[in-house]
C-alpha cells in the first residue's frame, strides 16, 4: 500500500495559549478525497495549516509526504503541495495576467517578478486553465474575474505543479448558485479521476461537498468528533452533534442538504 501523504499523531495547536486543536489523529492517503466541515472556530483552517506544513504542532508529530513538519527542510515539500485560501488569494497582485498568477506557481511565489519562464510552464499553464474552463481569460487581469472565475484560477493554480496533495479552504465561499454549481462540477471532475492527487477541502455547508469526495471529517472546539468514509460520517446526528443544532439531512444522488429541524417546525 502506498504510504500516507499525511499522518497526525496526537496533534495539538496552541494559539496565544489557547488550544485550537487538540489531540488529532489522522491519515491521508494518496486515493482520498477529505471534506472538513465545522462550526466557526472549530479549527478547520489550522488543520488545514498544519497538513500544507505552514504551521508547526505545539505537540504530537505531523507527518506531511514522509517528513516531519519542524525537523525537516520543507521548502522542497512547497511545490509538492497545492494550496488555495482567500487568504492567498488576497496576495495575487489584481492586476497580474491570469496566466501568470497560474505560472508563478512553477516557482511558489505571488506576483511575477524575475524568474526566468520556460515555454514548457506556459504550456502546462494554459492546459491546466483550459481544464478549469478559464483558458478565455487567460489574457485578463486576475482582478477583472468575477468571484467564481477568481475561485478557479487559485484553484488551477494550486494544480499547477501536478501536487501531491491538494488543499482547499473554501473553494465554494461567497460563490453564487451557477458559480457554485459550476465549480463544484469541475471539483467532481478532478475527484472523481484516479490520477488526481489526495484532497483535503474545507468548507461549512453540506451542499458544497462535491461528487467524487469520499471521506469526511467533524471537527468542534478543537477537537475531530467523527472522521471515516464520507457517508458514514455524514449523517443528521453527527452534524447535530457537530453543530450543536438539531439537522435534518436529505442526500440525493450524492449530493447532500442540510436545515436545521427547528426551521423545519416552524
Ligand atoms: N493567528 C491566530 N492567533 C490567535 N488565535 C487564532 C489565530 N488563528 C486562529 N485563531 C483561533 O483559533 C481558533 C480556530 O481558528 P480556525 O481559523 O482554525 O477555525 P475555523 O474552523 O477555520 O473557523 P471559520 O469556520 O470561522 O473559518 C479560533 O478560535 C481562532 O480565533
Amino acid at each position: 500500500m502506498a504510504s500516507s501523504v499525511l499522518r497526525l499523531r496526537d496533534v495539538s495547536v496552541t494559539r496565544d495559549g489557547n488550544p485550537v486543536l487538540q489531540g488529532a489523529d489522522w491519515a491521508v492517503e494518496p486515493d482520498e478525497r477529505w471534506v472538513i466541515l465545522g462550526p466557526n472556530g472549530a479549527g478547520k483552517t489550522t488543520l488545514l495549516q498544519v497538513a500544507a506544513a505552514a504551521l508547526h504542532p505545539s505537540s504530537g508529530e505531523a507527518t506531511v509526504l514522509g517528513e516531519t513538519v519542524g525537523k525537516s527542510d520543507l521548502a522542497e515539500l512547497r511545490p509538492l503541495l497545492g494550496f488555495a485560501s482567500s487568504a492567498l488569494a488576497r496576495r495575487i497582485p489584481r492586476t497580474e495576467r491570469v496566466v501568470d498568477v497560474v505560472m508563478t506557481a512553477a516557482y511558489a511565489v505571488t506576483g511575477r517578478w524575475n524568474e526566468l519562464y520556460e515555454d514548457i510552464d506556459e504550456r502546462r499553464a494554459r492546459r491546466v486553465l483550459a481544464e478549469w474552463h478559464l483558458e478565455h481569460l487567460a489574457e485578463r487581469t486576475f482582478g477583472s474575474l468575477s468571484d467564481g472565475e477568481q475561485k478557479r484560477v487559485q484553484i488551477a493554480r494550486s494544480v499547477m505543479t501536478d501536487p501531491e496533495m491538494l488543499l482547499l479552504d473554501e473553494p465554494a465561499a461567497s460563490l453564487d448558485l451557477g458559480g457554485r454549481e459550476e465549480l463544484l462540477q469541475l471539483l467532481g471532475g478532478y475527484a472523481s479521476d484516479p490520477k488526481s492527487p489526495a484532497i483535503v477541502m474545507v468548507t461549512h455547508h453540506v451542499e458544497e461537498i462535491p461528487l467524487g469526495f469520499n471521506r469526511a471529517l467533524l471537527l468542534k472546539e478543537g477537537r475531530i468528533t467523527a472522521q471515516g468514509p464520507l457517508q458514514e460520517v455524514i449523517t443528521s446526528e453527527s452534524l447535530s452533534e457537530t453543530f450543536g443544532v438539531e439537522v435534518e439531512l436529505t442526500e440525493i444522488d450524492g449530493r447532500y442538504s442540510a436545515r436545521a429541524r427547528q426551521a423545519i417546525a416552524d
